[in-house]
């Protein structure tokens, strides 16, 4: 393909700080811990609270949160299946870049296609991609309704709504299974640091 869109006329930049060494300097093994599950299943409840614990232990992390990308990077994409299909490709680069840098990346998206998050995991190193089911039964999440988005989708004002009117596949083989229907928010979290230290990414 040639023309304006064109990368035949590009050429790949390897960085002189390789990212061995910037990963070195954090003391941590870069990753992207991948939070999925229904809206309202507790994704950025318990990314936050792993977020304060990792930070308190000195590790180097940035928290990607759903909503707040929306209103920058993608600002723009909607609820479509091909808008979902673009704002986790795009997300999924901006987790390279961070695991490139030697970051822990804390991601919360919905995320609902299985594909898109094979993808995600196929851009990684090996060994960087972990996902973490945020597993919440679809009539906790409604009972919850923390923004009241549940009310307005089983009213029709919401279309592509997940979990009522638009699918989400849930992960077959995650590395992480976190049951929020039977753990609190900090036994979840503490999972999490537990999966994390016990395969050395942190000390
Ligand atoms: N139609 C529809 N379906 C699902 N969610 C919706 C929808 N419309 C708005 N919202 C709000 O947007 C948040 C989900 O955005 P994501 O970027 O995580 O979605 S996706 O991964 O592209 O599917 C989601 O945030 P969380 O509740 O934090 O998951 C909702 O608050
Ligand atoms: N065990 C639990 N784990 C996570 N969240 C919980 C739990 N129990 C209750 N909650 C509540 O559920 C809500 C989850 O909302 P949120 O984290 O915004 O979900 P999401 O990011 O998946 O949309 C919060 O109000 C949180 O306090």
């Amino acid at each position: 393909m040639s023309g304006e869109n064109s990368t035949e006329n590009i050429v790949w930049h390897n960085h002189q700080v390789s990212r061995e060494r910037r990963a070195e300097q954090k003391a941590q093994k870069p990753v992207v811990l991948w939070f999925t599950g229904l809206s309202g299943s507790g994704k950025s409840t318990i990314a936050n609270a792993v977020d304060e614990l990792l930070n308190r232990n000195s590790n180097h992390t940035y928290l990607l949160d759903g909503d707040n990308i929306r209103m920058g990077l993608n600002k723009g994409l909607g609820f479509s299946e091909e808008d979902r299909v673009e704002n986790i490709r795009r997300i999924g680069e901006v987790c390279k870049l961070f695991t490139d840098a030697g970051m822990i990346v804390l991601s919360a998206f919905v995320s609902p296609f299985t594909e898109d998050r094979a993808k995600v995991r196929a851009l990684m190193q090996a060994n960087e991609f972990v996902e973490v089911f945020v597993d919440t039964p679809l009539e906790i999440c409604e009972q919850r309704d923390p923004k009241g988005l549940y009310q307005k989708a089983r009213k029709g004002e919401i279309p592509n709504f997940t979990g009522i009117s638009s699918p989400y596949e849930k992960p077959e083989a995650p590395e992480i299974h976190l049951k929020t229907d039977e753990v609190s928010i900090e036994a979840a979290a503490q999972q999490v640091l537990h999966y994390l230290r016990t395969h050395n990414y942190i000390s």
